[in-house]
């Protein structure tokens, strides 16, 4: 794992943003894998202001997210199809018709997730996925304790999981407590993978990642495991300086 340390929060999404930027262009029909949560926000604003600027096209790029909250109209402000729409989509030239993001409101959510990987595999896989972290290791929201081998799925989110998201409702009752992601085993499939770390609040769990062994309880470990994974991430998560630091939701 190749791990790239920034001086904070902006650099990372800087850093990101040129990342994704030099992958999209040298290959225009590129299939990008997206993460949601706080972290990403600034990369997709660095990607948009790019797009304003140097007229980066998406008319050729495939999207498909990680994961959805089951039961939120994609209405709904904390639905991940929302955040998607605000924080990326509506701001550049990407056609709807080629983003992608498990239907959590499905009839049938069994066959929902059948068919998410199905899609996945008919577009020859993930060239590169996006991913952030979760304070107990999770990835996506493949929570400890997932095994390693699961393809798309539905989740009970963990209690510290709803906890950390309640930040994003109006309270901790209205966070679903189901939802649809991207099994690991999908995720490992993805050719490469780029994941995202910032604040001093992740340093134990990125620590955890760099230096436990592969174990189910700690998710995202199995990234020790994939050939082509780059780190980015803040001083903050690297060195967890003692401070505290205040995070707004979506920053
Ligand atoms: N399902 C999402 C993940 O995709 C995200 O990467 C992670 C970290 O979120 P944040 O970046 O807000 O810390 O938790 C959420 O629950």
């Amino acid at each position: 794992m190749k791990v790239i340390q920034t001086k904070n929060y902006q650099d990372m999404s800087e850093k990101a943003a040129q990342f994704i930027l030099e992958k999209i262009k040298s290959k225009p029909d590129f299939q990008l894998g997206l993460a949601t949560g706080g972290t990403p926000v600034t990369t997709y604003q660095n990607l948009i202001q790019d797009h304003q600027t140097n007229q980066t096209s998406y008319q050729l790029v495939t999207t498909f997210n990680l994961d959805e909250y089951i039961g939120l109209s994609n209405e709904d402000p904390n639905s991940y199809h929302y955040y998607m729409n605000k924080h990326l989509f509506s701001e550049i030239d990407i056609p709807a018709d080629q983003t992608f993001i498990p239907n959590g409101l499905a009839e049938d959510l069994e066959r929902e997730c059948i068919e998410y990987d199905a899609l996945i595999s008919k577009y020859n896989g993930i060239d590169l996925q996006i991913l952030g972290l979760g304070h107990n290791g999770h990835i996506g929201f493949n929570e400890p304790g997932t095994p390693f081998d699961k393809q798309t799925h539905i989740v009970t989110l963990a209690d510290s999981t709803v906890e950390a998201n309640a930040r994003f409702f109006d309270s901790i009752e209205d966070v679903p407590t189901q939802a649809i992601t991207m099994g690991i085993g999908s995720i490992m499939k993805s050719k490469e993978i780029l994941l995202l770390v910032s604040g001093r609040e992740k340093h134990e769990a990125l620590q955890k990642l760099l230096h436990d062994e592969v174990n189910e309880l700690f998710p995202a470990s199995i990234l020790q495991r994939h050939k082509n994974v780059t780190i980015i991430a803040d001083e903050d998560a690297i060195i967890g300086k003692d401070m505290m630091q205040s995070k707004s939701a979506y920053r």
